[in-house]
């Protein structure tokens, strides 16, 4: 299946096939067409397919430049863009080269940050190897870096030139880390799909269609990034969960929670407190909870001091000078962006 997605700079495919990744070489020549090729490739994702990928590019005459990225959250930092912009240097890549993002989001945002400062822009492929990157990190542009104050705070949006998601992949990820890539699945359903949502409460089915699902997501953030590609207005409702979840995991240093266990945290925190406040249907929140367990994704409310949750929200990018954004159910599979001041503080009121 093919999904074409229509940005201010460029337009681009998104191929979704099972298997394709064992087509990469023949891809990537086309792509290229002679020009250079280089690879960020996350460790873990290097030591399962590093070596096939050398032969199906040597096989096609492509020379396999690559940088392989010490995997984990803590690489997605100032110190390791500038490792890879000293790779591309040494290796003279120019404006008409690629750059290739094989690995998770944290290699996908970290490696699209590169390709799109590296000489003011050169070109990029995502080839995503997570549930979570598949369905939302290489898609749309927002690429980026976490710095020390704040998650992803630096960073721009860059579409890719090509994406290609082979959900073959994702039978090698552990079975933790396929879950948090549930998690923005579920916020799919949560905030556009109420189907979706309802489908993935039967996991057997979700394994046997799991490329649909896929593509329904992308879909979505397709239809949604269209809109709204610079996240001025209904872009904000991919946050849904984020608003929290970026204070917890920033609060825990990156260790304790992945992306996708502290987004779940923020979407069931958000959505408890909608429903205690009326803002959305009864019985959201169980609902919600219910789909969460079944990916184990629900968890104790972690303890984090309000000062400490306050100066992180204070730099949340959906923030002014005096409001804040928060996205809130209405019920599941609508969502809506609630404007509040920023002394109302949403997220403690009870
Ligand atoms: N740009 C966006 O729109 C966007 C959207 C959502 C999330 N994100 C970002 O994505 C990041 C999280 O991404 P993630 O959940 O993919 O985490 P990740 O990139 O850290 O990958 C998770 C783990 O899976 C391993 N891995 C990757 N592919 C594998 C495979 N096929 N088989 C076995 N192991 C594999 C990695 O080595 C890593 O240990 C966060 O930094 C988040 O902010 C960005
Ligand atoms: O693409 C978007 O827009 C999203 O919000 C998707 C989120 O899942 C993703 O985590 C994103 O990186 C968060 O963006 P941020 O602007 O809040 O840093
Ligand atoms: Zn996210």
């Amino acid at each position: 299946m093919v999904i074409n997605v229509k940005a201010s700079t460029r337009n681009y495919d998104i191929l979704i096939e099972d298997g394709i990744f064992g087509k990469t070489g023949e891809i990537i020549k086309n792509f290229a067409n002679g020009t250079k090729v280089f690879f960020v490739i996350d460790q873990n994702v290097f030591d399962i397919f590093g070596e096939n990928l050398k032969k199906m590019l040597e096989k096609n005459g492509i020379e396999f430049l690559y940088f392989v990225l010490p995997s984990g959250e803590k690489s997605k930092c100032g110190k390791m863009l500038f490792k890879i912009y000293s790779c591309l240097a040494e290796n003279k890549i120019s404006r008409k080269d690629t750059v290739v993002a094989l690995g998770g989001g944290v290699c996908g945002d970290l490696t699209g940050f590169a390709a799109a400062t590296f000489l003011r822009g050169v070109r990029l492929i995502q080839i995503p190897t997570t549930l979570l990157a598949q369905v939302d990190s290489s898609v749309g542009g927002k690429v980026a870096i976490d710095l020390p104050e704040g998650k992803n705070l630096a960073g721009c949006f860059y579409p890719p030139h090509l994406v290609v998601i082979d959900p073959f992949m994702l039978k090698t990820l552990p079975e933790s880390v396929f879950n948090c890539g549930m998690a923005e699945v579920i916020k799919y359903g949560a905030i556009y799909d109420k189907v979706l949502f309802d489908t993935l409460c039967d996991r057997e089915n979700l394994s046997a269609n799991l490329e649909k699902v896929i593509a329904r997501c992308v879909d979505i953030k397709r239809i949604i990034v269209e809109n709204d590609e610079f996240d001025t207005g209904e872009r904000m409702l991919l946050n849904f969960g984020h608003t929290y979840g970026h204070v917890v995991e920033k609060y825990f240093n990156y260790e304790k929670y992945s992306h996708g266990e502290a987004v779940a945290i923020g979407m069931a925190h958000i959505t408890k407190i909608s429903e205690e406040n009326g803002i959305c249907e009864k019985g959201t929140y169980d609902a919600l909870k219910n789909l969460l367990e079944k990916y184990s994704l629900m968890f104790d409310e972690p303890e984090i001091p309000r000062e400490s949750a306050e100066e992180t929200l204070l730099l949340d990018k959906k923030s002014g000078t005096d409001y804040i954004n928060y996205v809130v159910l209405e019920k599941i599979g609508k969502a809506k962006i609630l404007k509040l001041n920023k002394k109302e503080n949403f997220l403690w009121k009870n």
